[in-house]
């Protein structure tokens, strides 16, 4: 959501430590008994009693088991999800192949666990706003009894947002709106000791730990004190992870679609490997402890990508209270921990500016309104610079009035070009890699800085690379779209970006979803204004479980159309710069 820009480092130092989460290896193989029943280490002993039909979780609370049949097919699901989830694909359509793969592993996977979701997750009873609006009341006094303080907002059905905050009076630009004690938020920190002690292997992997930590309280129902938070959560989320494969295959072609399955890929593989450590290999390596515990606390699939994309569309960062005696408090001084920050989670985003901090005197969140409100409307809070394909995978929403949107394509120096060591040093300096992403934009600039200048030093010829190298000053002049360039290398670099742009639109418009490609012209704008229509009254009409199904097509059906006219326009700008 709306995190603080200081902390973009540490997210990027995160997302790099959860690219290498330990996970248990692919080759090992079952221990199972005679009777059926896998060989435990004294950390698993429960699955002593796999054979009955409930088990009795940490709490003392009752939840359905597997008969030994059951496990066994898991078991081997689990391995090959495992195997799959470790594959490197070397191409997009492996990349495609493993996803579907892995989604029909899961699709069975979550048919065997269909009781324990049942029992543990996926309660009817937060289908749709109306029925999540009815526990609002007992949230609030919760909030309120935990010293969340506001006297100008409330919670609210919108349409087309779920729940959102609502202004009970007008509120002034700036104006304070809504505070929330270190108490009230949740993280890691709160766990117990004992728990606690697991996440101090991963410090940084903070996003993960705050799930783990998650599906914890989720379990311990209403033993839980976060219970009234907990039950205003939504029952499922819009993100990549509850796509079908038939709608995941409408961002084939797009810029998202590599992103979205490697999400899927990341998640499904954290899964697995933490089943893993709980039913299958018998170690006491500190994922072993990890499964246990998720193990004791009734893990299914469904659970986790619950947590997760809780988490993902949800946390915000707030500075670290708690470290571990086995870290290095300087390390770890500097870095956030993930966190959910109870009814300020409840504003939805609009474009503007950030107006959330965490004040560290005071030991609060503090929220302030980013423009003006008249009473009964929508509050809004700027969740951050985001594109839309990182919106659409890392929070389940596009703005289609996004002023940062762009569209990154994949540039890289070809390893056989004989020049490729000197236009990589220049482009070193302006800190391109050899191999990158770079950014489209929308009008009126079109095209980087970036991606400009690696266009640039990749058409230049050695007496061209020979002269920028000698001049190093000069270097930033090739970001800048007026660079002075000799008249065949600037209309080589159009050309090629022209060409480029024209072979992603084919792409483009070669993988066009069954949804837009059944529809004649002009339909995909009709089809998404239909779609609109039939969301509202699904909404109005008290919602239905598939009213989310509706919103992700809608959500591809308008991604498709802000990436297409992204690169349609730049594309044209390209071939008027070719004439110039
Ligand atoms: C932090 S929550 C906000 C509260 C949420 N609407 C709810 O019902 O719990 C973020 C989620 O709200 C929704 N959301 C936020 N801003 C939105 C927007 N501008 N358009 C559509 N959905 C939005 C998305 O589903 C997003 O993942």
């Amino acid at each position: 959501m709306g995190k603080n820009k200081r902390n973009n480092k540490q997210q990027h130092k995160n997302k790099q430590q959860a690219a290498t989460l330990p996970s248990a290896s692919a080759t090992e193989t079952t221990t199972t008994t005679a009777k059926g029943k896998h060989a435990t280490g004294n950390h698993n002993n429960h699955h002593q009693q796999q054979n009955s039909s409930v088990n009795n979780n940490i709490n003392g609370t009752r939840f359905p088991t597997f008969n030994t049949k059951q496990r066994n097919e898991l078991n081997a699901l689990v391995l090959r999800l495992l195997e799959l989830a470790h594959a490197v694909p070397s191409n997009a359509n492996e990349e495609w192949k493993q996803y579907v793969d892995m989604q029909q592993l899961l699709q069975r996977i979550m048919a065997i666990e269909e009781p324990l979701q049942r029992h543990i997750c996926m309660d009817a009873s937060n289908a749709n706003e109306k029925m999540r609006l009815a526990k609002v009341a007992a949230f609030s006094d919760w909030a309120k009894a935990g010293g969340i303080q506001t006297d100008c907002v409330e919670i609210a059905v919108f349409p087309g947002y779920q729940l959102g905050l609502r202004a009970k009076r007008d509120i002034a630009a700036n104006e304070q709106v809504l505070t929330v004690p270190r108490k009230l938020i949740f993280s890691e920190e709160h766990l117990p000791e004992s728990d606690r002690k697991l996440f101090s292997n991963f410090p940084l992997l903070t996003n993960f730990n705050l799930a783990y930590a998650l599906v914890i309280e989720k379990v311990r129902g209403t033993q839980s004190s976060w219970h009234p938070y907990i039950e205003v959560l939504p029952a499922r989320y819009n993100t990549v992870l509850y796509f079908s494969v038939e709608q995941m295959q409408r961002l084939r072609g797009t810029s998202a679609c590599t992103a979205a399955l490697r999400q899927c890929r990341v998640i499904a593989r954290q899964y697995a490997s933490m089943y893993k450590c709980a039913h299958i290999r018998n170690d006491s390596s500190v994922m072993a402890s990890m499964g246990v515990l998720f193990t004791q606390h009734g893990l299914c699939y469904e659970l986790y990508r619950w947590a997760v994309s809780t988490v993902m569309t949800r946390q915000n960062l707030v500075p670290r209270e708690y470290f571990p005696p086995e870290a290095n408090a300087d390390d770890l001084k500097d870095s956030p921990i993930s966190a959910l920050i109870p009814f300020w989670d409840m504003a939805n985003h609009k474009p503007g500016k950030i107006t959330s901090f965490y004040g560290s005197a005071a030991q609060q969140m503090e929220c302030a309104a980013q423009e003006a409100y008249k009473a009964g409307e929508q509050f809004f809070i700027y969740y951050g610079d985001r594109c839309n394909a990182d919106m659409l995978v890392h929070n389940g929403f596009l703005d289609p009035d996004n002023r940062k949107d762009y569209v990154n394509i994949k540039l890289g120096l070809s390893p056989t070009d004989p020049l490729a060591e000197q236009r990589a040093s220049l482009l070193a300096r302006l800190n391109i890699e050899r191999k990158a992403e770079l950014r489209v934009l929308p009008a009126p600039d079109y095209i980087s800085g970036e991606l400009l200048a690696f266009v640039r030093v990749f058409n230049m010829s050695a007496a061209q690379l020979e002269h920028w190298h000698s001049d190093p000053e000069r270097t930033v002049d090739l970001l800048h779209i007026d660079c002075a360039l000799e008249t065949d290398h600037e209309t080589r670099t159009w050309q090629y970006l022209y060409q480029r742009l024209k072979l992603l639109l084919g792409v483009f418009e070669a993988t066009q979803g069954a949804l837009e490609a059944s529809l004649p012209d002009g339909g995909a704008a009709e089809k998404l204004q239909a779609l609109q229509v039939e969301c509202n009254e699904q909404v109005e009409g008290g919602g239905l479980p598939q009213r989310t199904e509706l919103e992700i097509d809608l959500m591809l059906l308008q991604y498709r159309r802000l990436e297409k006219q992204i690169l349609a326009e730049a594309l044209q700008y390209a071939q008027e710069r070719c004439k110039v």
